[in-house]
This record gives C-alpha cells, structure tokens and sequence, in this order.
C-alpha cells in the first residue's frame, strides 16, 4: 500500500515535530511544501524547499551569533539563513569593502517584522587583539553571544614540497589558531557563564589532503580541538560541533584560486558521488541544525555534509612508478609472478 499526502499549514508543524528537528512549518517569508511517502514498511518525508530556511521562522529570534568569513560563500549562506530565522548576526572577517557589501545585500532579506539584525566588523581571525574586539563590541552592542560559526579560513593549492614556512603559518594561524582564539574569547567572555552554541567549519580531510597539505593538518586538528573543548566546556552548557563540508562552489572560493579555480572544482566532480559540485546553501541548514535547539544533546561530533565524498575517489593521481622496494621473495611472489605469465598475451 502506498499513499501520498500533501501537507500545508499547521501541517508542518506537525511534521517537523515527528521528525524531531525543532519543528518545521510555514511562517513568515519562508515558504515550504512537504511531501510524505508512506508504504507497508516505511514512512519517508522529503521536504522541497521554495525558499529560505526548512527551520521554523523565528527559531532564533533574540538570539546572537557571530560568524566570521560571513560575507561570502559558505559563511553568507549561513548568515542568511540565521537572518530569516530571526537571529541577530555579526559578521567579521578582513574585508570591509566585502562586508559592507554583504550586510546591505543580506539586510533585505529581513522582513519588517522581525527581529533580527547584521552587522558588519572588521577582524583578522589570526590577531588576538581583534578576535578580542569582535567579541567585546558584540557584546557591548547585543549583550549576549548564544552562537559562534568559525567559518572564515582558507588555504592555497600546493604540493607539500613547495610550501615556504610562511605559507604554511598563514594557513595554520587561519584555520587552527584562528579558530582557537574565537572559541576562547566567545567562551571566557561569555559562554562560560551562560552557555550556547558553537560550530566549526573544518574540511574532507578524513584521507590526508594531498595538494594542501598545510589545511588538511588545520583541520583535523580543530575536529580534535572540537572534542576537547565539547568535554571542558560541557559543564558551562556549551555544545560544540564541526560541520566538514565537500566540495563546495562559490564565485569567492574559486576566485581564491586565481586561474587554477576552474580546475580545481572541475577536477572534484567526478570524485563526488552525487557527480556534482556542493553548494553553500547546502551547508547552512547542517549548521543551522547544530546550532539550535534540534541538536539539544550533540556535542564533540562532526558532520560530514559532502555527498559520500569522503568514502569515495580522490583527485591526487599517483603516477605508475618503481620507486618502491621489491617485496620479500617467497612463494606469494613466485605464485604471483606465474600469474603475471599465464596473464601476458601469446605472440
Ligand atoms: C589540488 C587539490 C585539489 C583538491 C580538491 C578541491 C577542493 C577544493 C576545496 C576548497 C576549499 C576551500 O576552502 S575554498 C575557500 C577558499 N577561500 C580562501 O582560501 C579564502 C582565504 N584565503 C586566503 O586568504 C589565502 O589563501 C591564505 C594563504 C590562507 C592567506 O593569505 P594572506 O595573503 O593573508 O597570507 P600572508 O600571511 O600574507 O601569507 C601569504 C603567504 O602564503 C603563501 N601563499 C599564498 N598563496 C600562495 C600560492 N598560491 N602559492 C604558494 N604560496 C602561496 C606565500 O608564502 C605567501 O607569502 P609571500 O610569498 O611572501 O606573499
Ligand atoms: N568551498 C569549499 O569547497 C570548502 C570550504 N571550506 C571552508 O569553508 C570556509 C568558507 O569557505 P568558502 O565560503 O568556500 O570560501 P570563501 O573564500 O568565500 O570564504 C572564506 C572566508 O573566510 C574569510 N577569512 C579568510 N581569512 C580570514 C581571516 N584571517 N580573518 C577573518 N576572516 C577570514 C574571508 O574573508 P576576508 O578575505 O574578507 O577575510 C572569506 O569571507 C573556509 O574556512 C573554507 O576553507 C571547507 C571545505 C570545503
């Protein structure tokens, strides 16, 4: 037996509660259709999205968050998706002119009766004095920090070989010490009293990252630096999670990669399972999910959100070589070898 219901209204609300994700309905700008497939043995749910956020409207509302790169790409994906749920945002990277131009793009996405808010500061995530800044002024305009998303960061492509000791610094003081700082700052100077949410964007790094070697070793070393702080900082009533998206495309991330960026995604779809690039839309509801109410007893995790790519191909081709030494001589090598020989053609 199979039937097809099709839900609107207080509906979603309903749905959204069955599938325990905080809640699911239609409100505000936000606007969604769902579709429930019920057969003999399963019951499955597909949400179609039509724009915004899957989340509740209001979700956030009068809750802060900062994230830092949330000007472009991911972060901005991320931003406007806090916005719509009601959340007031800052975001903070190196750039004004970037970010200006992001917070007058996103503050249209705010409808006049909510709540929520961005602003836009000026922060180099690798200087202590400004991650201080940012998380004082934050304070000092909303009065409380509930969510921190560590998403500024980047690297460039480079065999291991090649990268100078300063190259290397500026992507582990981006992507690891950078993080590090804003988690500690967020902390000491608010969450540790009052808890709140904190997700870190780290990358597929689950099989090494040849050709960028300096960001793979970053950010395995925030998923670790993640589960150490989810522990020290339980009993403060903070959560703590990475978020390791696939290849994801934006104008901005292949700009980051001169005229090499066009290869370099082009090269990554095969290696993806869904045989397609990711998009930073795709990664704002992972992180939407971590951060709320939905994800209440998560912490210390990573999801990976990256269609199966990390179980699948890579891009790094290994030449055919004989650089390796010949195995130890014994009957598997003798056996092996009269293989080869029944294998070769006659002439
Ligand atoms: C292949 C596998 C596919 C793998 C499959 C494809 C996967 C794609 C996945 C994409 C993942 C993404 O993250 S996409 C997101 C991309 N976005 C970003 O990376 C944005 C942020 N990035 C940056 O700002 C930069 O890339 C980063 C290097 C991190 C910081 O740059 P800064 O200029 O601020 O750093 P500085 O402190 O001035 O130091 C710059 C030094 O870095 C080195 N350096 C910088 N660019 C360099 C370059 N292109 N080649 C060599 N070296 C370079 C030099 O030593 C520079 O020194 P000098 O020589 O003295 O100048
Ligand atoms: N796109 C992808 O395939 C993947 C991306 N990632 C990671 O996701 C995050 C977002 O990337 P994406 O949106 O794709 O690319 P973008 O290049 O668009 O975003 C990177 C952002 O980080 C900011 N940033 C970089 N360095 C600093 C710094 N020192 N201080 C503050 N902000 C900084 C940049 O702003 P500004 O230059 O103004 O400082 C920019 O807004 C990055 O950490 C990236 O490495 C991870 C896996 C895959």
């Amino acid at each position: 037996m199979t039937a097809r219901y099709v839900l609107t209204g207080e509906g979603f609300y309903f749905v959204g509660r069955f599938l325990s994700v905080g809640g699911v309905h239609h409100g505000g700008s936000v606007s969604v259709r769902a579709f429930i497939l019920v057969s003999a043995t399963s019951v499955s749910v597909l949400f179609i999205m039509a724009a915004g956020s899957v989340f509740r409207a209001g979700l956030f509302n009068h809750r802060v968050a900062i994230v830092t790169g949330g000007a472009t790409g991911i972060g901005k994906a991320i931003t406007a998706e806090l916005l719509q749920l009601g959340c007031h945002v800052v975001i903070a990277s190196r750039k004004s002119e970037r970010l200006e131009a992001a917070a007058d793009e996103l503050s249209q996405l705010i409808s006049s009766s909510s709540s929520a808010s961005i602003t836009a500061l000026r922060c180099n995530i690798r200087q202590e004095d400004e991650v201080r800044n940012l998380v004082a002024s934050t304070l000092r305009l909303h009065g409380r920090i509930d969510y921190l998303v560590n998403n500024g960061g980047g690297q460039f492509s480079s065999p291991a070989a090649n990268m100078s000791v300063k190259g290397w610094n500026a992507v582990i003081d981006t992507n690891l010490t950078g993080t590090f700082l804003c988690c500690r700052e967020v902390y000491s100077a608010w969450m540790k009293d009052h808890g709140g949410a904190i997700v870190n964007i780290i990358a597929d790094m689950w099989r090494g990252f040849p050709g960028m070697a300096h960001t793979g070793a970053a950010r395995a070393a925030v998923e670790n630096l993640t589960k150490s702080l989810a522990i020290e900082w339980a009993s403060s009533g903070v959560r703590i999670n990475s978020v390791a998206p696939g290849t994801i495309f934006s104008k901005t991330a292949m700009e980051n990669y001169k005229e090499l960026g066009p290869v370099i995604f082009q090269m990554a779809v095969p290696c993806i399972p869904a045989k397609r690039l990711g998009f930073p839309e795709e990664i704002s509801p992972a992180v939407c999910f971590l951060l709320s109410p939905a994800a209440s007893f998560i912490s210390g995790a990573t999801l990976k959100v990256d269609a199966g790519q990390s179980l699948y191909d890579s891009v790094w081709d290994i030449p055919d070589h004989t650089a390796w030494p010949e195995p130890p001589e014994g009957e598997n090598v003798g056996a092996l070898r009269d293989m080869v020989k029944k294998l070769k053609p006659k002439l």
